[in-house]
């Protein structure tokens, strides 16, 4: 049985974590944990999972490298600066591993995946994502790294700059521009999370489009993420890397 902790316990994601991991046959839940509570019960877990806020992340990742429990962090909000401190304190606790992923749905780590593969062929592309309003982040870290996916992609097969003649705008008309990427960030009541991929050149387009439907539909990739945790040195970024893409 592996021993898990949740942090965010009560929030929107933490509890169907918690109650995946309560019906998982080879788990157990030894510590909920939400804001407010003590969080001495979570030293009793091998592997924590934390959906919380990007405010708060990196303190309770601290605490759980140093205090020598695996993490598998869903909260959003890493960029490379933490992605480095993160790297830091795992060298200083090396027997601690870290999976941090911006998705765990399966589709969706497809979508980013799929939007890396196509990007070389467009002369552009652009990405919008919409999601519920009461999400603390915009963009999401999904568009942010599916951004990067693609800036990574089209560098990498030498294509130019992506045409654009805007020269008049409004303040956030073209959207957030992540390494030349344009991410535009809908918030809108009824929404969960959803993200479009748009590519365009020669005349057609592609859109990718992903939908979360609930949010039970994390839980799958989160769990693969606690099982397999123990086995992944150090700092893993991303689900793909636990499946074989
Ligand atoms: N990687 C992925 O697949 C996904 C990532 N996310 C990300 O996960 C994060 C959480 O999302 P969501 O569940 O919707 O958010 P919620 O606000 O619903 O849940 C977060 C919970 O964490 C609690 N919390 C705040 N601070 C602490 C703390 N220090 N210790 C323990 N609990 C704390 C909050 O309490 P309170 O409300 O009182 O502040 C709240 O109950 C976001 O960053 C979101 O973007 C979301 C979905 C999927
Ligand atoms: O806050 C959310 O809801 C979500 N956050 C993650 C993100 O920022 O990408 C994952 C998913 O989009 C839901």
């Amino acid at each position: 049985m592996i021993r898990v902790g949740v942090l965010g316990a009560r929030g929107r994601v933490g509890v169907e974590v918690c109650k995946a991991v309560h019906a998982a046959g080879d788990m157990e839940l030894v510590a909920a944990v939400d804001k407010g509570d003590p969080i001495d019960d979570i030293a009793k877990a091998e592997v924590v999972v934390d959906f919380t806020h990007p405010d708060v992340v990196m303190d309770n990742l601290r605490w759980c490298v140093e205090h020598g429990v695996h993490a598998v962090v869903g909260t959003t909000g890493f960029d490379e600066a933490r992605l480095g401190t993160v790297r830091g304190w795992l060298a200083e606790h090396p027997s601690v591993n870290v999976l941090i992923a911006p998705n765990f749905g399966i589709a969706a780590v497809l979508m980013m995946h799929f939007a890396q593969q196509a990007a070389r062929f467009f002369d552009s592309a652009e990405i919008v994502e919409l999601h519920h309003p009461n999400k603390a982040d915009a963009p999401s870290g999904t568009a942010r790294r599916t951004a990067e996916l693609i800036v990574q992609a089209r560098a990498e097969a030498g294509c130019p700059p992506m045409p654009d003649a805007t020269t008049t705008e409004l303040d956030g008309a073209r959207g957030a521009n992540v390494g030349g990427v344009r991410v535009h960030a809908v918030r809108l009541s009824g929404l969960i999370a959803h993200q479009e991929v748009l590519l365009g050149g020669g005349g057609e387009t592609l859109t990718i489009r992903h939908d979360t439907m609930n949010r039970a539909s994390f839980t799958p990739g989160v769990l693969l993420g606690v099982r397999r945790i123990g086995g992944l040195p150090g700092l893993t970024v991303g689900l793909e890397h636990l499946l074989d893409l």
